[in-house]
């Protein structure tokens, strides 16, 4: 499925949060959305999900007009993991991975045989099967993060959107998170502040500053020095993974790669 979020603008307070933002992601591509903080990354995400709804502008699924889709039938087709996931209510893991078929239909998301089973494998493939009778409340910040993704995952989206979806996760949830999503097939919008997994997991790339799209294209186009300081401030060296071929940016902690002070 294609997204389009076309010439989208949201205003708060009299501010503009985006403003004239244009993006889209072909079907079946992972698209990173990588900017500073602040930049509107997760707004832009919120229109897609629908948490926000923008000023102007419209957000298209292949040719259809979000806005002309009821909310439940939009929630099939758009799983999301957010920062803001409502993981801070007591259920148990499973209650908590199963609401993630609550867009369905009633007689696909009765407990039935499939919808456990969905559940299980939802839970078995980003390793919280261990945890099912866990309350939420009880789990680190890593492992409720995995918990919201087999959540997303049981939903059966066409569209994956995720906001951040590696903080709180250790080296090798975030490795084999990534590595699924280059894989799954879906459509994927993923905002990711590590430049290097945005490089390796993402088909392209769209750079955020200001509020809008600075930039989109493939990770070695738009990951370089000059762009990357140019947005966020840093001069980074940039290389080549040894076996991959992907682009790696490489940081010193020397004051003068930085441009001006916050700390
Ligand atoms: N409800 C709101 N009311 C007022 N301002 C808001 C609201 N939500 C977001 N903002 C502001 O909009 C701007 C964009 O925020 P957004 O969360 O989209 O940025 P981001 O690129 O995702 O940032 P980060 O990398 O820090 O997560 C920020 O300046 C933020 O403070």
């Amino acid at each position: 499925m294609r997204v389009t979020l076309e010439e989208i603008s949201v205003r708060k307070a009299g501010r503009a949060l985006v403003h004239d933002l244009t993006l889209q992601a072909y079907s079946g591509e992972v698209l990173g959305l990588i900017g500073p903080n602040g930049s509107g990354k997760s707004t832009a995400l919120r229109c897609l999900y629908r948490a926000v709804r923008p000023s102007s502008g419209r957000v298209w699924l292949d040719d259809t007009d979000l806005t002309a889709l009821p909310l439940r039938e939009s929630a099939r087709m758009i799983a999301a993991v957010t920062q803001d996931n409502g993981a801070d209510l007591d259920f148990t893991v499973f209650e908590a991975v199963a609401m993630g078929r609550f867009p369905h239909p009633r007689e696909s998301r009765d407990t039935g045989e499939s919808v456990e089973a969905l559940c299980r494998a939802a839970m078995r493939r980003t390793d919280t099967a261990h945890l099912a009778e866990r309350g939420l409340l009880s789990l680190s910040g890593g492992e409720r993060q995995r918990v919201m993704i087999a959540r997303a995952l049981v939903q059966q989206p066409s569209v994956l959107v995720l906001d951040e979806p590696t903080n709180h996760l250790d080296v090798r949830h975030q490795v084999e998170l990534l590595s699924y999503l280059r894989g799954c097939g879906l459509t994927v919008l993923v905002a990711l502040h590590d430049l290097n997994l945005a490089a390796a997991c993402c088909d392209r790339i769209a750079v955020f500053h200001g509020g809008s799209v600075v930039e989109a294209g493939e990770p070695s186009e738009v990951l370089t020095p000059s762009a990357v300081r140019r947005v966020f401030g840093v001069t980074p060296s940039v290389g080549t993974h040894p076996g991959t071929g992907v682009v790696q940016l490489h940081y010193t902690l020397d004051p003068e790669s930085t441009e001006g002070k916050h700390l």
